[in-house]
């Protein structure tokens, strides 16, 4: 039954699993209170600087040493930027969004079963919002995450309306980041072969989809935050919305959809291993009030039973660490305990 109150869309939204994407097929005029952002939280296009843009670093030519120079520059003055010519086929792109727009699409009995109440492992979670426990106003998305455990698990338990296209996804994604990974860490000394499975040795990928909105200007697709990831690895359609902060400042930067290109952002887990050399962003993503918009991120992590604190390469010259040994499943843990909240989830892991 459709909702009539406040407390019933929170209901219909969260615990029946209709999700935004239900209150959107609702066709309301009027944004319900539940997801009026205060104004603080709402995108100010006053601080949007429309003249400045990341970086997007052409990878056609990995011999030209210029590429590795222009993403340790990237990554260390913007923390974001984008990459074109990665060798991930296009058709694997398309195909991924396609089977992204199919899973949202079903039908929410087929979607529910995904519900973390219904569902069989922890490893799969269909959701709103980004913690409707802990949100006191609720974000306007509805997402899957998929955390990869083994080819086998993730054929008996992701959705089949997706599963291939997101394996293809992740499996032609990991040179391209193994490849970043390694030019990222050439100046700190650190070879990243004996690292690997520190720096990248557990991924989650989130399918992210935020249904068109009544009242965009009051809403947030996804609030105020910077990723718990070492790298994250982001492909968005071509409907726009993903602003990054301009670091050091409280100006805001939009991320121009690219046809074919993949968003690249330092996350927590590598400023903490660098010893702040590189810095996870501020990021959000805007409500979009004509049209429905995806984005898929594969976040590459520490596995969870790892130990993440400032890597002995980069402290050999006698720099002070600037944050503790952190087991990374806590990390994680104190990061899904509460709401988004800028980039206070890092304070946890320093001295
Ligand atoms: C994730 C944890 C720490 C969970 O530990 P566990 O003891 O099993 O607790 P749990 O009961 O499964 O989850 C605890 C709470 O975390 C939250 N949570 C867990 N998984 C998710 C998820 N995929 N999405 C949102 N919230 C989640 C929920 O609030 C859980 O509470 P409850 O709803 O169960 O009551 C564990 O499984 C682990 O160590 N996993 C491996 C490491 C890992 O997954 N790292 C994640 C890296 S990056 C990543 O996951 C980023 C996600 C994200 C999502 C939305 C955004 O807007 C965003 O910016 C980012
Ligand atoms: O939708 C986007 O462009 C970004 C989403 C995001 O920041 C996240 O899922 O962590
Ligand atoms: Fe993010």
């Amino acid at each position: 039954m459709a909702p009539s109150s406040d407390y019933d869309y929170r209901h219909f939204a969260v615990t029946k699993g209709h999700g935004v994407k239900g209150i959107s097929d609702l066709g309301l005029n009027t944004l319900p209170q539940q997801y009026v952002q205060p104004p603080k939280e709402r995108i100010d296009m006053r601080k949007v600087l429309n003249k400045e843009s990341i970086p997007v670093i052409d990878m056609s030519n990995l011999d030209d040493p210029n590429v590795a120079r222009y993403v340790v520059d990237a990554a260390e003055k913007w923390g974001f930027f984008q990459i074109v010519n990665h060798g991930v086929p296009t058709e694997v792109l398309e195909n991924l969004m396609e089977a992204t727009r199919t899973f949202f699409e079903l039908p929410v009995e087929e979607k529910a079963q995904y519900l973390q109440e219904n569902c069989l492992t922890k490893n799969v979670r269909f959701g709103t919002s980004f913690i409707p426990k802990a949100d006191k106003v609720l974000e306007w998305k509805d997402y899957l995450s998929l955390f990869y455990v083994s080819d086998d698990e993730s054929s008996r338990y992701w959705p089949s309306a997706c599963r291939n296209e997101v394996m293809e996804y992740m499996k032609k994604s990991e040179s391209v980041v193994k490849w970043l990974l390694k030019v990222l860490l050439q100046p700190l000394d650190v070879d990243l072969d004996s690292k690997e499975s520190l720096l990248m040795g557990s991924k989650r990928i989130n399918l992210n989809y935020y249904p068109i909105c009544p009242n965009p200007e009051l809403a947030v697709g996804v609030g105020r935050h910077s990723d718990v990831s070492t790298l994250t690895f982001l492909l968005q359609d071509s409907i726009g919305g993903l602003y990054v902060q301009k670091m050091e400042t409280d100006h805001w930067i939009h991320v121009p959809p690219i046809t074919g290109s993949i968003v690249i952002n330092v996350g927590d887990a590598l400023q903490i291993l660098s010893n702040g050399k590189y810095k996870s962003v501020e990021h959000r993503v805007a409500a979009n009030g004509d049209k429905n918009r995806i984005s898929v991120p594969i976040f590459f992590n520490p596995r969870p039973d790892d130990i993440i604190c400032p890597l002995p390469e980069v402290l050999q010259n006698g720099e002070i660490p600037i944050y503790r040994r952190v087991l990374y499943s806590d990390y994680v843990k104190h990061f899904f305990r509460k709401s988004h909240d800028g980039k206070q989830t890092v304070d946890f892991a320093k001295i």
